[in-house]
């Protein structure tokens, strides 16, 4: 009876929750006033002996505890061992409470953000902002590297929300015939909707928004300059170019109205001034400003680093040109002079004029007139096109220009911290058009590692890179026309390394090993080249090329030779990474690990173009950077902009 009314009566310990509240009370109070009669505390220790030594008395030294203070070994096994639970990893689960020490630690949390002036709830993500890391802290070896401008996060969020409203071509105010005209320049194609580089350059270009807070305002007059900054294969030509087009087939209009204005001026004129007959000859003879009579002074120069940009920009422009109804006219040291002269001389005039700078610059030395009239002047792949080796003739193209200059956008991939800086002080109020995912390398584009360093290639990288491309191929090499089975299209890929003198042994030992291998570089003839890199840029007829056609081939190579049928691949340097549009490039192999974070993003940026996948597969040999290789696969993991 005794032991049950103790164990029913302490209201702390853990029986407590047996019983209902009402009983609960009633022994409480019972059990008090046992204690009382007793002259014990509560808090007496079941286990303690009733016959246990005598209490000291009570007294000014020897206060009587408070009844409600807990017992010191009320929470202890009888060999004094804590009865908690150590939290382990499930110890929160199912809780529907925040624990005490947390809460305390989230209101110290809180507090402590109220006093920073950190406002808000927070982020949704339910992190910890001060356990985050910060957005440079990991890269350490990148850091090394650290080439490029950063792009601040807030901004790009922003410039996210922005693109939300054009989803469409339409939403653009472009002129009738240039939005029919996407269509022929985007062939083959299901979507035709606005990339983000297209949805933040096409509305700034055509002056519907000030896009960027300038700094400093500067009192130089000059042209609009623009900093149009997107990520590789986002679509920056048709970005720039359709509202060029638009502004060319304006101007047109103006004049053409101008013009007539002019003429039925000079009629009444004439009308008045019957008298003065010769006046009028005159008049009549005098040339009008037209193209058809202007030949050789284009509205428009676009300004590319190399004669296969010059052949692919200039495709572009052609294909739009049926449609708007203009003229381009891409020239490149690859042409001969009777081809250069034609293009650009031609009678009937040219409206768009597509060069690379040195070549522009030394026609100008001749022909200033040439740049007389132009209202546009485009430098695509502006950070090639400001560097050592372009600087001067674009800046005397550019000086030239200035005088009827309108407009001037660059145009880039990347900003390295040079072009940056160059163009802070030499254009303080550009408008820069930066794409959210600036500087990152596409989450569709997986990033793997071969360690040339370990068996069986044991520091061998020309044998890893064979190695690595057979097994890429092999299930195109697996294809048995015979069998009956589906036709494998052609595996295309790209092998890029540092040096130019290595692109022709990294060919030649691949073709050894049975590979269609070949290398392209500056000194390739311009012909292969042509021929080279149009199986690499075309998705459609060229890529859609089967094992069937390929089979021909195979018959012609030696019978006891092991080759590797349905896979082509290019050996280059960074020419080959600049710009061109290699969308049927699935794999590119990393032979040399790249100087920089920008030779990184334009080197894979040839895959996984407009939306498709890719893969990049680097090669780590001896001597290599492992470090930047990681976090650089790091980064892209994360989807985070290199730095
Ligand atoms: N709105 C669009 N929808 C679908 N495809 C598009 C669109 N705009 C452009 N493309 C296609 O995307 C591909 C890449 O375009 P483009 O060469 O202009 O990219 P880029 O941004 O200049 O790349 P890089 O930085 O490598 O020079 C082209 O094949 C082009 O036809």
């Amino acid at each position: 009876m005794l032991l049950l009314r103790r164990v029913a009566a302490c209201p702390f310990c853990e029986v407590r929750s047996l019983l209902g509240p009402p009983q609960l009370r009633q022994q409480t109070r019972l059990y008090t006033q046992v204690q009382r009669e007793r002259g014990e505390r509560h808090g007496a220790s079941f286990s303690r002996s009733r016959t246990g030594p005598p209490r000291p008395s009570r007294g000014r030294d020897n206060p009587r505890p408070s009844r409600m203070v807990l017992s010191e070994d009320v929470g202890q096994k009888p060999d004094g061992r804590t009865t908690r639970k150590k939290p382990d990893a499930f110890g929160y689960l199912n809780r529907t409470e925040v624990p005490r020490g947390l809460e305390r630690m989230r209101e110290q949390r809180e507090r402590i953000r109220e006093q920073r002036g950190i406002r808000g709830s927070r982020p949704a993500t339910g992190r910890d902002d001060s356990k985050r890391r910060t957005r440079t802290e990991p890269f350490h070896a990148l850091k090394m590297h650290s080439s490029l401008h950063q792009v601040p996060y807030s901004d790009r969020s922003a410039t996210k929300r922005k693109l939300e409203q054009y989803d469409s071509f339409d939403k653009f105010p472009l002129a009738e015939p240039i939005l029919k005209a996407v269509s022929d320049a985007l062939p083959n194609l299901e979507y035709r909707n606005p990339t983000p580089a297209q949805a933040v350059a096409i509305p700034a270009l055509l002056g519907l928004q000030k896009t960027v807070r300038t700094k400093v305002k500067s009192k130089r007059t000059g042209p609009d300059a623009f900093l149009l900054a997107a990520e590789t294969g986002s679509g920056k030509t048709l970005a720039y170019l359709l509202p060029t087009l638009d502004a060319i087939k304006r101007e047109e209009v103006q004049e053409k109205e101008d013009a007539e204005e002019q003429a039925k001026k000079d009629a009444e004129e004439a009308q008045a001034n019957a008298h003065d007959r010769r006046t009028d000859m005159f008049a009549a003879d005098e040339p009008e400003n037209t193209k058809a009579v202007d030949p050789a002074r284009p509205r428009a120069i676009i300004l590319v680093p190399s004669a296969e940009l010059v052949a692919q920009v200039g495709a572009v422009a052609k294909s739009l040109s049926h449609t708007v109804k203009f003229r381009a006219a891409p020239i490149s040291a690859k042409m001969s002079a009777t081809v250069i002269r034609n293009q650009l001389f031609n009678p009937n005039g040219v409206d768009v004029v597509i060069s690379t700078p040195p070549l522009l610059a030394s026609i100008a030395q001749t022909n200033p007139n040439i740049l007389a009239r132009v209202t546009h002047l485009i430098c695509d792949e502006a950070d090639s096109l400001f560097d050592r080796s372009f600087k001067e003739s674009t800046n005397e193209i550019l000086d030239r220009a200035t005088p009827s200059l309108k407009k001037l956008i660059l145009c880039s991939a990347t900003i390295p911290k040079y072009l940056d800086k160059y163009l802070a002080d030499k254009y303080p109020d550009m408008n820069r058009l930066v794409t959210p995912n600036l500087h990152a390398i596409p989450r569709r584009v997986q990033l793997g590692v071969v360690d040339v360093n370990k068996d069986p290639y044991r520091g061998n990288k020309m044998l890893a890179c064979a190695d690595t491309i057979w097994q890429i191929g092999k299930a195109s090499a697996d294809y048995d026309p015979t069998a009956g089975k589906e036709a494998i299209p052609i595996k295309r890929i790209l092998v890029f390394v540092n040096e130019r003198e290595d692109t022709e042994e990294v060919a030649q030992y691949l073709s050894k090993k049975g590979i269609d291998a070949l290398a392209f570089h500056r000194d390739t003839d311009p012909s292969r080249q042509a021929k080279i890199l149009g199986a690499f840029t075309n998705d459609g007829a060229a890529a859609s090329k089967t094992a069937a056609e390929t089979e021909v081939k195979k018959e012609q190579q030696p019978a006891n030779k092991r080759t590797l049928p349905n896979t082509k691949v290019i050996v280059t340097t960074d020419l080959g990474s600049r710009g061109i549009d290699t969308v049927s490039v699935r794999h590119v192999i990393l032979y040399d690990v790249p100087h920089t974070t920008i030779d990184f993003i334009h080197r894979l940026g040839r895959t996984g173009r407009m939306g498709r996948r890719g893969r990049g597969i680097v090669l780590l040999g001896p001597g290599d950077r492992a470090d930047v290789v990681r976090e650089v696969r790091e980064a892209m993991f994360r989807g985070e902009a290199l730095i």
